[in-house]
């Protein structure tokens, strides 16, 4: 046993072909370095990796198998390679969702073109422009929100957990746990397998609703699998599955397609909620912007989405709200499965072969608060996107980049805007809540606050004009 771990600690440091990339002593010797700033600091890796670059350069092992590059030139070759090259995915960063089957989880590179040609039609920008009332809709209920806010006085509405979407407040519980899991993926498999009666005092309640959300889930697809082409009254992203001209039948079963539904409503909640909260939070944190904003809007009161998308300043305040949620903010790496990938340091010329299978990645906080791009990255400043700071969308990696990237960001854009929108109709004040409240602190996959935060918290004045 002792001999066992001599070799692996001995092959991880001198012989591994990683061996000479600079970095920590620790990191490459044992994935409990990662585990510790992960799980118990907690959510801290990322930030460690950020100072990790400023001590040892742009490139640096911060795990026994795995490259962080913090070169922003670099960001193609990892996530955005030409055409024919692939990128697979790291098998021991997927698997923390337990959504093993579904697109987001799919490891090899050519199962996930597969599956994302098939849901591909769902999220293009026409589809989602025909999606323009639905959106609506919800900015309508919002509305009423605050209507009822208003004459009732109440200041907590939005972190409220009666009054909130409880499919977000869900998303947020099973997010808080998605770093143990990551590290500590056998306890998921002893708990499930533990009678309900034991179980259950361990499960939290973000956990168990969405395990409920999956039966549920699981009983449409079946429905759907069972029902025959054409006897549908309603056109549900299963019966698109089911009806794919480009799945293979192994693609098509229940548990594929439940995995594929869970990811979705996973994905479409919790990020896009953030960026809408931290775009309110600034919004009236600073009443320069606006003012800026309303007087950009006054122009087409009645603006439809499409008009919405040609007004420079909304999308600028939209994207600065994308940069500051920090999208998901743990390391997504790439591996290239048949290619050695070189990186040289600009400033020593020394080159650094990376072997097929070595997992390379970056993450949101190193790209977005790269001083060289974004000047005072923690301000929230919609002008940095206006004129020639457009061209930076190229650093956006909110939605990551290349094949692999967000499937869902004209929907999150269009509902982003549109909120925004709502927003400028109202007059409102924060309550208890400072920037502390919105401020990426903790990596828990996406970016999270100060853990005892309450969330936005506003007191509703009234409508303006
Ligand atoms: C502001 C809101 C959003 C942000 C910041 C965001 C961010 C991301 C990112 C960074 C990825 C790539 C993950 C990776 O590299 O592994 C991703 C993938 C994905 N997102 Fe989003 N997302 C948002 C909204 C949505 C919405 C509204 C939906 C759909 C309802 C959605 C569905 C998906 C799906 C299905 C994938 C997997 C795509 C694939 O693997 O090809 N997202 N998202």
């Amino acid at each position: 046993q002792v001999v066992s771990i001599f070799y692996t600690l001995f092959s991880r440091s001198l012989l591994s072909p990683l061996a000479n990339i600079p970095g920590p002593r620790l990191a490459p010797l044992t994935s409990w370095y990662e585990c510790y700033y992960d799980v118990f600091k907690p959510g801290q890796y990322v930030f460690k990796i950020k100072q990790l670059h400023e001590k040892y350069g742009p490139i640096v092992r911060i795990t026994p198998r795995e490259v962080s590059i913090s070169d922003v030139e670099f960001l193609n070759t990892i996530y955005a390679p030409r055409p024919h090259f692939k990128r697979n995915k790291d098998f021991e960063k997927v698997k923390a969702l337990g959504i093993n089957t579904s697109i987001g989880a799919a490891v090899d590179h050519d199962l996930h073109r597969k599956r994302r040609e098939s849901l591909n039609p769902f999220f293009s920008k026409k589809s989602v422009l025909n999606f323009a009332p639905q959106i609506q809709n919800k900015i309508s209920q919002l509305d009423e929100i605050f209507s009822v806010s208003q004459n009732t006085g109440d200041v907590n509405v939005l972190a409220n957990p009666d009054r909130a979407a409880s499919m977000g407040s869900n998303v947020a519980g099973v997010l808080r746990g998605v770093k143990f899991s990551l590290h500590f993926s056998w306890v998921r498999t002893v708990v499930r397998m533990l009678p309900p009666s034991l179980s259950g005092r361990w499960i939290p309640q973000g956990v168990k609703d969405m395990l409920k959300f999956r039966q549920i889930i699981r009983q449409e697809v079946q429905q759907a699998l069972d029902s025959k082409a054409g006897n549908e009254n309603h056109h549900s992203v299963f019966v698109e599955l089911r009806d794919s001209p480009t799945l293979p039948a192994s693609e098509k079963t229940v548990q594929r397609l439940e995995d594929e539904a869970t990811l979705l409503v996973m994905a479409g909640t919790e990020s896009t909620a953030k960026s809408i909260s931290i775009a309110h939070y600034h919004l009236l944190a600073n009443p320069e912007i606006m003012t800026k904003l309303r007087t950009e809007l006054s122009a087409n009161p009645n603006a439809s989405l499409t008009d919405l998308d040609q007004i420079p300043y909304l999308h600028a305040i939209a994207l600065e709200a994308n940069r500051l949620s920090f999208g998901l903010t743990g390391r997504n790496p790439r591996i290239s499965p048949s290619e050695t990938l070189s990186y040289t340091n600009p400033s020593s010329q020394k080159t650094y072969d990376l072997p097929p299978g070595t997992p390379i990645s970056t993450s949101t906080l190193l790209v977005h608060t790269n001083e060289s791009i974004f000047n005072s990255p923690w301000t929230f400043n919609p002008d940095r996107w206006l004129g020639q700071g457009i061209e930076n969308k190229k650093y956006m990696l909110a939605f990551s980049k290349g094949p692999r990237q967000c499937i869902g960001m004209h929907l999150a854009d269009a509902e982003l805007v549109m909120a925004i929108k709502e927003m400028s109709r109202w007059d409102m004040e924060l309550v208890g809540t400072d920037e502390k409240d919105v401020r990426f602190l903790h990596d828990y996959h996406v970016a999270t606050p100060r853990l005892d935060s309450l969330g936005v918290r506003v007191s509703v004045i009234g409508k303006v004009g």
